[in-house]
């Protein structure tokens, strides 16, 4: 298992060991101890979400507030999407800044997201299964977020402007600037 930081702090890449044989293949998709001793941070897990999406959806950009605050481990089991984050941490020197990473099934990438983070993926292939482990519980009334085509942050999702699907939920979030 290869980990490395991103630009933005307590934020990975993990690239996973794969063993490949004449069955198929094996690969750890997660180990509490290497990853502590890699990272240097103690995350328990308590939730696994999944959701499988359209190309072309977007979900994001998601955040929970306060107690209920998430670190989040993301991969792609099926398909691809573009994986955004932005580091909306008040005292980090990277706050505002976005990293964004392709996951999917072929390079079973994985990327951490801390506590205090906005995250958000789109679609990039039919049918794209997408599992992440949380370190907190989801809490409805502390969600939050920011509209994914916010004029700051300026990210490019990788899709045609016609070809985005939305929740009613995301086509109404605030700007960046209001968060
Ligand atoms: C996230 C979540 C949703 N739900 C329910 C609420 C709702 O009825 C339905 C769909 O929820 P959403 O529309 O919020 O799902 P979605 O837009 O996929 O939300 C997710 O987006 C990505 C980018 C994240 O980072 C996640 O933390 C989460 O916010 O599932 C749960 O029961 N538990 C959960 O943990």
């Amino acid at each position: 298992m290869k980990i490395t930081e991103t630009f933005l702090k307590d934020c990975f890449i993990i690239e996973p060991k794969v063993f490949k044989d004449s069955r198929g293949e094996f690969f750890e998709a997660f180990n509490q101890k290497l990853f502590q001793e890699k990272t240097g941070l103690n995350v328990k897990f308590v939730q696994d979400n999944q959701s499988i999406s359209l190309k072309g959806v977007v979900r994001g950009l998601h955040i929970q507030k306060g107690e209920y605050a998430q670190a989040k481990l993301v991969r792609v089991i099926q398909g691809r999407v573009l994986d955004v984050v932005v580091d909306v941490r008040e005292k980090s020197d990277t706050f505002g800044k976005v990293f964004s990473i392709e996951l999917s099934k072929e390079n079973q990438l994985q990327l951490f997201i801390p506590k205090g983070f906005l995250h958000g993926f789109s679609v990039l292939e039919d049918n794209t299964i997408v599992t992440y482990k949380c370190d907190n519980y989801y809490n409805k009334e502390s969600e939050d977020g920011v509209i994914y085509n916010d004029p700051i942050l300026n990210i490019d999702w990788k899709l045609k402007t016609n070809e985005i699907i939305l929740s009613e939920k995301d086509a109404e979030l605030k700007l960046f600037k209001e968060i």
